[in-house]
């Protein structure tokens, strides 16, 4: 199914999103709606427990029904696809600690993310790959076991394997959590422009307003509080009017 939501149906839409752990009367998540248009980042902040993760898994389709109720609309590049199965969904997730698989080369996670799309030559698939790596400053890394691979450098891999599957938006949980000071800008500079490059809309989570302000987007709290980087700029309530240039309503604990 296409449609067309506030002219921003390139981007990622929420609407009305409402989810609750299964048995308990309160929201987690009440009625949020929200856009991102194509090469911005949206940063989501709040307390830990007010349902961030859970939101961005929603998006995902990790959402486990057992566990969760869960509604609302979500539009990725012109199509709705909260009734699809996370493995059509085309939207690529970065977690805290960089998942590589033990038992494949650099190159070989790379060419995983690279199975879904559409190019049978194996030599243009290399040709991607190499070009990836390059792109990162991993020039040459094709051979090299994961587990002897730095932090940043791990990072820099999973972020690539995700790319080369080709998303169409792209949700990071705290990506940047776990590197020191100087890698993590390093690695955020290096996720930002890809996001700019590719025009991919992207949700950030994270707890670190320096990563809010380095997004250069709007941020929001999961506490019911619209945010700038750095300052407050306007108190939001459930079906809460839209806030410039991006239009969301509320959430609440
Ligand atoms: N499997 C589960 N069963 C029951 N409740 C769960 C389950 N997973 C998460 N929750 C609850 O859902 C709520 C939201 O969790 P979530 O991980 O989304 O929070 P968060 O905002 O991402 O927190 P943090 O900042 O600590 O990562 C929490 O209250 C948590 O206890």
């Amino acid at each position: 199914m296409t449609g067309g939501i506030s002219g921003l149906c390139q981007g990622l839409v929420l609407e009305c999103i409402s989810i609750a752990v299964k048995g308990e009367s309160r929201d987690l998540v009440g009625g949020l709606s929200l856009s991102v248009p194509p090469g911005q980042v949206l940063t989501i902040m709040g307390p830990s427990g007010s349902g961030k993760s859970t939101l961005l898994s929603y998006i995902a389709g990790f959402l486990d029904p057992r566990v969760f109720a869960a509604s609302g609309r979500i539009m990725v590049g012109g199509e709705f696809i909260e009734y699809l199965p996370a493995e059509d969904r085309h939207v690529g997730i970065l977690f805290q600690d960089p998942v590589l698989f033990p038992h494949l080369t650099v190159a070989g996670n790379l060419l995983f993310g690279l199975r879904r799309g559409r190019w049978r030559d194996r030599r243009k698939r290399q040709a991607m790959v190499s070009d990836a790596l390059a792109s990162a400053g991993l020039a040459g890394f094709e051979d090299r076991d994961p587990s002897t691979l730095s932090g940043g450098q791990k990072a820099r891999v999973t972020l690539l394997r995700t790319l080369l599957s080709q998303p169409r938006a792209l949700l990071l949980d705290e990506p940047f959590g776990k590197l020191d000071v100087a890698l993590r800008e390093e690695f955020r500079s290096f996720v930002f422009a890809h996001v700019r490059e590719r025009g991919l809309p992207t949700l950030l989570v994270t707890h670190d307003p320096a990563d809010a302000e380095a997004a250069a987007g709007v941020v929001i709290q999961l506490n019911d509080v619209v945010v700038r980087p750095s300052r407050i700029v306007e108190t939001i309530g459930d079906g809460a009017s839209p806030v410039a240039p991006l239009s969301m309503s509320g959430s609440r604990r």
